[in-house]
C-alpha cells in the first residue's frame, strides 16, 4: 500500500507497504480522507513538538475516515462497505484515568501520528472497531475525518460548559477556534465574539457567523469585549491560539464568575497570568485535552446539519502530492488541507 513518509525534517517520501492484516478486535479500513492538522505540519517542519521528538520515518496524519474493507473474527456492528470515522487516540484501557472514565488522559495512548506511533497518510489503517464510527449516508468521509478537530472544538465547550444563551469569545480562527465556534453554537450560545492578529482569518469567521470578530493588533479586547456585552464580559473563553498575550488576555475578556479553557498549546509552559484576578473575579480556568466520547456526537451534529465543518477545508490534495500540500499548509492564509485518496 503506498504511504507517505517523514524520512527527514520536511522531506516525505512514498514508499509501498504491506498492508496490514486487521487483529481479531480491528477494522481494516481503506483510507479516504485526512485532514492535515497544525501538530502535522509542525513535526514536518521541525521534527518535534515538546517532548515529543520524531524518530524518523514516521508516518503523519491523525483526522481520517475511510471504508472497511475488512473485519476481525470478533467485531461485530461494522462490515466491508460501512464508512467510518477513525477516533486517532486508542488508550489502555486499564490504568486509573481510563477506569475513571477520563480515556483521554490515559499515558500509554495510542495516539495516530504521535511519535512513535504512526498516522493515517497510508492508503489502509487496522484500528479497534471500537474506536472506528460509522457515518451515516449523509456525512462524508471529509466530514468523518474532520470529527476529530471537531471533537477538540466539543471537548472544550463541554469543559466550559457552554450553554443556551451564552456570550463565547473564540480565540483565535483556526481551524480550531473555527469548529470551536461551531461547537459553541450547537451547544446554544447565542453570541460569538472571535479575536485574530489575521484579517483575513476574522473575514472568514465573520463569514461563517461570528456576532463580532475583533483584530487585536488593533483593538484592544477588553474594550470590544466590554462594549459587546454592556460591561460584563464573556460567558465562557475558549483559548484556541496558543498566543501568550491572548492567554493572558483570557481573564480580561471573561464575566466574573465566568469560565476560560485552554486548548491553544503556548510555545513556552510558562505564561504570566494574573492569579489574583482568577480569584476575585472568581474565574475558572480549564485545561481543556484532546478530547473523550466525543465522535457520536460530533456525527449527529454533522448528520442533524448543525455544524459545518467542510466549509474550513480551503485546499485538497492526492497523496502522491503531500509534499506540495504541506507547503501550502505552511502559508500564514493556510486553514485547513485535506488529502484525498481514490475509492
Ligand atoms: N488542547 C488540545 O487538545 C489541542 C488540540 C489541537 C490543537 N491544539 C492547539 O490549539 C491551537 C490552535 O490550533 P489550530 O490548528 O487552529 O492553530 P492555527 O495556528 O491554525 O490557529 C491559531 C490562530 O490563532 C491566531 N492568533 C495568533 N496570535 C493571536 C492572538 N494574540 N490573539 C488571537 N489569535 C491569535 C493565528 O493568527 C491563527 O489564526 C494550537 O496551539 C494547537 O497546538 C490543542
Ligand atoms: C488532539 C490533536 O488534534 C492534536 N493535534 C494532538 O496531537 O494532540
Amino acid at each position: 500500500m503506498r504511504t507517505a513518509v517523514l524520512a527527514e525534517p520536511t522531506q516525505f517520501e512514498l514508499e509501498e507497504r504491506p498492508r496490514p492484516s486487521p487483529g481479531p478486535d480491528d477494522v481494516l479500513v481503506a483510507i479516504r480522507d485526512v485532514g492535515i492538522c497544525g501538530s502535522d505540519v509542525h513535526y514536518y517542519e521541525h521534527g518535534r513538538i515538546g517532548d515529543y521528538v520524531v524518530d524518523y520515518p514516521l508516518v503523519l496524519g491523525h483526522e481520517s475516515a475511510g471504508e472497511v474493507v475488512d473485519v476481525g473474527e470478533e467485531v461485530t456492528g461494522l462490515e466491508p462497505g460501512d464508512r467510518v470515522a477513525l477516533e486517532p487516540g486508542v488508550p489502555c484501557r486499564r490504568c486509573a484515568h481510563c477506569k475513571r472514565g477520563d480515556y483521554h488522559l490515559c499515558e500509554d495512548v495510542r495516539f495516530m501520528a504521535t511519535p512513535p506511533h504512526d498516522g493515517a497518510f497510508t492508503e489502509y489503517v487496522s484500528w479497534p472497531a471500537d474506536f472506528a464510527y460509522q457515518l451515516p449516508e449523509n456525512v462524508s468521509t471529509a466530514e468523518g475525518a474532520l470529527c476529530e478537530p471537531l471533537s477538540v472544538g466539543i471537548h472544550a465547550c463541554r469543559r466550559g460548559d457552554v450553554g443556551t444563551g451564552d456570550t463565547v469569545l473564540v480565540a483565535g480562527a483556526g481551524p480550531i477556534g473555527l469548529l470551536a465556534m461551531e461547537a459553541a453554537r450547537a451547544a446554544g450560545a447565542t453570541d460569538i465574539v472571535v479575536s485574530d492578529v489575521v484579517e483575513e482569518k476574522l473575514d472568514f469567521a465573520a463569514e461563517r457567523g461570528a456576532d463580532l470578530t475583533v483584530d487585536v493588533t488593533e483593538t484592544d479586547l477588553e474594550t470590544a469585549i466590554d462594549e459587546y456585552t454592556d460591561g460584563v464580559g464573556a460567558d465562557v473563553v475558549v483559548e484556541a491560539s496558543g498566543a501568550d498575550p491572548s492567554i493572558q488576555s483570557t481573564v480580561d475578556a471573561v464575566r466574573r464568575g465566568g469560565t476560560v479553557v485552554l486548548v491553544g498549546l503556548a510555545d513556552e509552559a510558562t505564561v504570566p497570568f494574573d492569579v489574583l484576578e482568577v480569584i476575585d473575579n472568581e474565574i475558572d480556568v480549564h485545561g481543556s485535552f484532546r478530547y473523550k466520547n466525543t465522535y457520536d456526537a460530533a456525527i449527529d451534529l454533522l448528520a442533524d446539519d448543525a455544524v459545518d465543518v467542510e466549509g474550513i477545508v480551503d485546499f485538497e490534495s492526492p497523496l502522491d502530492d503531500i509534499e506540495a500540500a504541506f507547503q501550502r499548509a505552511m502559508e500564514p492564509a493556510a486553514i485547513k488541507g485535506m488529502i484525498t485518496f481514490d475509492p
